[in-house]
């Protein structure tokens, strides 16, 4: 795991290195200081050189200037470098995420997703700064001022360092501790990331069955956990800071009074025991800086393992290494021996067979949850089949490009999902590159020319999210816009359930059949009447296709398609 989070330093070695060996000099900058007193106490102050004295403090303000600069490129470039390897692993996340299958959002919650993608990487990217710099520079700044101390007298040296075994162990008590609570606290922000974007996203739900008071006590809940969690990991870090601080203090008492008692006893000189003294100052500040990667390793590190979780996720519907792009087809489709289930429960479809003729339109009939949609979402490759094949064209789904096979087909659902732009930003999500013609062109097409006419911003009218300023009609006309701009040789229509007005629907329909001439149609039918045309009716039940034929043949067949239009004609 290491060596992988390294491999995220390789783009920016330069960056890395400089910042590296800026924090190296400023380390051995801060080092020279106690010896510099210890000089200027021993050597300049008996003698009583002014002149020296001015350019040994000329000296120091030089050695200042040049540490403060340094302090400054340290800072800036080190979190560059952070913030660019952040950066990077968020890219490279998103483009995973979206290589993953329908299946995998199926099993996922948003709010876990967006956690990864934005706090995860935070704490990432500051431990990809400060850590491997900081726990080097902490055991070069320990060894450096072990070797000085032991160089100003030994025996003090050797006291010293006997108080550090205490002090690393702490901090690795500590340290372990933290781990336990920060992946508390990940999988805790989780659930508030989820929460919440549940209940926002559900707004309208909530505030039509009047649950915003069952809403708040369970965001109280999250949010009050979340509190607790918080407050545990800031005790650690409070104890582990009080308990340091004490024993660093206790140890500066400690040197005081053994160094006091080398002084008396003329083992050591006044500047070697006030340099000694500030060394220890020194000594602690590594000490202080592995206690801060204490604090933010284990939150980095358990960023990057659930980073690293999510990128080794194999996408389970993958292009072939040599997948072939697709264009133009004719849309001649074969549902082969088909099985599939979305898990290890019942099967939906077994053994599902049907050919479908290039611009032919078919419409799929028979009651909820049989596999009409399901039947839809394996032609794009939504989900893979678990037997069988599909083919277009003859050629089997699983050996073309994924891309270009969806670029064949449209998809007009029921449930419209508008981004939150403009008319005409949802309208050329279709073709992205489309000119303003070829927008005007399909607006009209899908019938939309009066409504956009109507509105005072026209076709750059903000439509809110998903969709929300626009009706459910208006909605569903952008997604056909969208589809005759897109201009696919095979349609799936997700047939709207709800009543629209007369004239709505009108207009909707004429607008479909529009979309579908000369396109293989699949429709997934709720109402019968709209359906009356289409050139095969198929109907499924749990078992499969059990009649199919055109509307008047099924009719006189009396079976299934019969009951159900008769049910559906007395219905209304
Ligand atoms: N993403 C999914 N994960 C697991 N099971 C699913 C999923 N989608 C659908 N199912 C199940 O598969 C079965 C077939 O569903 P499908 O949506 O294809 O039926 P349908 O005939 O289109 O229904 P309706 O007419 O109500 O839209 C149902 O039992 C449903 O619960």
């Amino acid at each position: 795991m290491i060596r992988r989070f390294f491999s995220y330093y390789k783009p920016y070695q330069g960056l890395f290195w400089l910042s590296f060996i800026c924090s190296i000099i400023v380390g051995v900058l801060e080092l020279s200081f106690p010896l510099i007193v210890n000089q200027f106490i021993d050597h300049l102050l008996p003698q009583g050189n002014w002149k020296l004295i001015f350019w040994a403090c000329l000296g120091l303000l030089v050695v200042y200037l040049i540490n403060s600069f340094l302090q400054y490129v340290f800072v800036y470039w080190g979190h560059k470098l952070g913030i660019n390897i952040e950066t990077d692993m968020r890219q490279k996340l998103f483009d995973h995420v979206q290589k993953l299958s329908f299946r995998y959002f199926d099993n996922q919650k948003t709010g876990q997703l967006i956690s990864r993608l934005t706090n995860d990487l935070f704490e990432i990217g500051e431990l990809a700064h400060h850590g491997p710099e900081d726990i080097f520079i902490a055991i070069m700044t320990l060894l450096g001022t072990f070797i000085i101390m032991l160089y100003i007298h030994v025996k003090l040296a050797l006291l010293t360092f006997l108080i550090m075994p205490i002090l690393l162990a702490l901090g690795i008590y500590f340290n372990q501790r933290m781990t336990r609570t920060s992946r508390k606290l990940y999988e805790q922000m989780g659930s508030f990331h989820n929460q919440i974007e549940s209940t926002i996203g559900g707004i309208r739900v909530v505030k039509a069955f009047g649950n915003e008071e069952h809403e708040t006590k369970e965001f109280h809940t999250i949010n009050r956990r979340f509190r607790k969690i918080k407050l545990q990991s800031y005790q650690i870090i409070g104890y582990n800071l009080s308990v340091s601080y004490l024993l660093m203090r206790l140890s500066i008492l400690f040197i005081l009074v053994s160094g006091t008692w080398f002084v008396i006893q003329k083992d050591i000189s006044y500047g070697g025991f006030v340099g000694f003294v500030l060394l220890t100052n020194v000594l602690f500040r590594p000490i202080e800086k592995i206690n801060a990667v204490i604090e933010s390793y284990p939150k980095g590190i358990a960023g990057f393992k659930r980073y690293t979780e999510l990128l080794d996720t194999e996408p389970d519907i993958a292009d072939k290494p040599d997948a072939i792009p697709v264009e133009h087809l004719q849309g001649n489709i074969r549902y082969e021996h088909v099985s599939f289930s979305y898990s290890d429960s019942a099967p939906v479809l077994h053994d599902f067979n049907l050919t479908i003729q290039p611009g032919e339109t078919i419409a799929f009939v028979g009651p909820s949850g049989t596999g009409k949609t399901t039947i839809c979402s394996l032609l794009p490759r939504f989900y893979e089949v678990t037997q069988g094949r599909i083919t277009i064209d003859r050629i089997d789904i699983r050996d073309m490009k994924q891309t270009s096979l969806r670029q064949q087909i449209g998809i007009v659902q029921q449930d419209v999902y508008l981004f939150a732009g403009t008319i005409r930003e949802n309208i050329s999500y279709g073709r992205l590159h489309a000119s303003d013609e070829e927008i005007w062109t399909a607006a009209k097409h899908a019938q939309l020319t009066d409504l956009i006419h109507s509105l005072p911003d026209g076709i750059d009218t903000i439509v809110g999210e998903r969709g929300v300023k626009l009706s459910g009609g208006q909605k569903q006309r952008i997604a056909i816009a969208r589809v005759f701009l897109k201009n696919p040789p095979i349609l799936i229509l997700d047939e709207a359930t709800s009543a629209l007005d007369t004239a709505t629907e009108v207009a909707i329909q004429e607008a479909l059949n529009k979309l579908a001439q000369g396109r293989t149609t699949l429709v997934i039918a709720h109402r019968l009447a709209t359906i009356q045309k289409a050139d095969r009716i198929i109907v499924v039940d749990h078992n499969g296709i059990i009649e199919q034929g055109a509307h008047e043949e099924l009719l006189a067949k009396k079976g299934m398609y019969h009951q159900l239009y008769h049910a559906q004609f007395q219905m209304n």
